[in-house]
């Protein structure tokens, strides 16, 4: 179900449909997501199913929007091309269809748009700009609509630091004529949705997000543990900065587990037949759904794809009952009914809507811990951060782990030291040049 906008969510949708280009900004839990929903939904209504695309970087990003990655889009399964080349594979005869596609689309919206590197943010914004007719190749995305979210103070693009050549969408020069001078603007939502004011912890990541957490916030969030032994918290997601450690977590967890396993087993459809582009759909496949899932009755999951209005990704719940190979009947978290959870297709596509390559798989994952990246732009029920038992290197890795949580009666962190907390100096940039233009 729709939520109800507050006022600077309703501005930022108007602010769309009156011919602004609009990149909505803002802390974590502001509401970004919920405001590029209302965006789409409008913009469909007005422009029709193939006036819109919707975009993001990583495939869990993608999903959390229903939207497809910035690589399918652009039909880039291989390398690193020049925006040139795309362009020029794009127009290629046998590629008339796609084409024709991209000309269709009125309104471009992109989430968690910080990760994405400008050089990809810049190809977009060609492809669309020479998909324009001539007198509106001056303009940014050739005139079309573009509608952005995400925060330049969470996670960067993968390998975008302050010292790296390469740089975040929000720092290129086409971000900047997209979103500013008389084309666009950028947006800062003020709300805050996802943690309630009362019990400190809003205040703690408001700090912490711009660099100013205090000894007493370190106390305060390292005293959520508490004395009890983790395994009581069977239903706290535990975040961790790398895959190979939450899947050490998981491993230990499911071990602990009595009931016998289940290993789901993908299939997979490959379509494309040059050895590079299958090497390539699998790793993407690889990166929609895994190879195998394994599960067992008590099994704590995560739905990897939105199901319905209220069944969305990143829910989630505990196994009762495995139907091998076929579904799972799963309890999630704050829903009375179980739900049965069935295989799926998880396809990348091209521009078109064509499939390249399909895995069929359950959507769920083990998720007593998962990584702060694919926990990226969900409201997780239960946190738990153990900051001794990896490592937290990236710019504003704390920030996005501990903005998951929705207070800290529901957040438990442990081993939490100032040098974990780092900020990135081109988002501060962001907002303060923000700032200025406010004036
Ligand atoms: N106007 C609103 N009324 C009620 N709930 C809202 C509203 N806007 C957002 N929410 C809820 O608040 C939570 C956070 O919203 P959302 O995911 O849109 O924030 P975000 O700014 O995109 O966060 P992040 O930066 O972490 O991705 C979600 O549960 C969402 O449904």
């Amino acid at each position: 179900m729709a939520v109800t906008l507050d006022g600077h969510q309703s501005r930022a949708v108007s602010m769309v449909f009156s011919g602004m280009n609009v990149a909505v900004v803002g802390p974590a839990g502001c509401g970004k997501s919920e405001t590029l929903k209302a965006v789409v939904r409008r913009g469909k209504d007005k422009w029709g199913e193939k006036g819109v695309v919707v975009l993001a970087w990583s495939g869990s990003a993608a999903n959390l929007v229903e939207g497809r990655t910035l690589a399918s889009f652009l039909t880039v399964t291989v390398g690193d091309p020049s925006k040139e080349s795309i362009l020029k594979r794009l127009l290629e005869p046998r590629n008339r269809v796609i084409w024709s596609g991209i000309l269709a689309v009125r309104l471009i919206v992109i989430d968690e748009a910080p990760t994405i590197e400008g050089r990809w943010f810049d190809r977009l914004e060609y492809v669309f700009r020479m998909a324009a007719s001539v007198f509106n190749q001056c303009l940014p995305f050739g005139g079309r609509a573009v509608f952005a979210a995400g925060d330049p103070l969470q996670l960067a693009a993968y390998g975008v630091t302050d010292t790296s050549v390469e740089v975040s969408a929000c720092a290129t020069r086409s971000w900047a004529d997209t979103f500013s001078y008389s084309y666009g603007e950028s947006v800062r939502l003020a709300g805050q949705h996802r943690q309630g004011s009362s019990d400190g912890l809003r205040g703690i990541l408001d700090r912490m997000r711009f660099g100013k957490t205090t000894d007493a916030d370190i106390a305060t969030l390292n005293s959520t543990w508490g004395s009890q032994a983790e395994e009581t918290w069977m239903d706290f997601t535990h975040l961790r900065a790398r895959n190979i450690d939450a899947a050490a977590h998981n491993a230990r967890m499911l071990d602990s587990l009595p009931a016998e396993r289940f290993v789901f087993k993908c299939a997979d459809t490959i379509k494309v037949v040059h050895p590079e582009q299958v090497k390539d759909a699998r790793a993407k496949l690889e990166k929609l759904a895994a190879t195998s899932v394994t599960l067992c009755q008590g099994a704590t999951v995560v739905l990897t794809r939105t199901l319905s209005a209220d069944l969305v990704a990143g829910s989630h719940g505990k196994v009762l009952a495995v139907n091998p190979g076929v579904s799972v009947l799963v309890s999630f978290f704050g829903r009375l009914t179980p739900v049965t959870v069935e295989v799926q297709s998880f396809c990348i596509k091209d521009a078109l809507e064509r499939t390249l390559a399909e895995r069929r798989q359950i959507p769920l994952l083990l998720a007593w811990a998962i990584t702060v990246s694919r926990a990226q732009g969900m409201t997780v029920q239960r946190v738990a951060i153990d900051f001794s038992c990896t490592s937290w290197t990236l710019d504003c890795l704390s920030y996005s782990a501990i903005s998951r949580a929705v207070s800290l009666d529901c957040l438990r962190v442990k081993g939490l030291r100032r040098e974990h907390i780092r900020t990135c100096a081109s988002g501060l940039r962001y907002y303060r040049d923000m700032e200025e233009e406010e004036g």
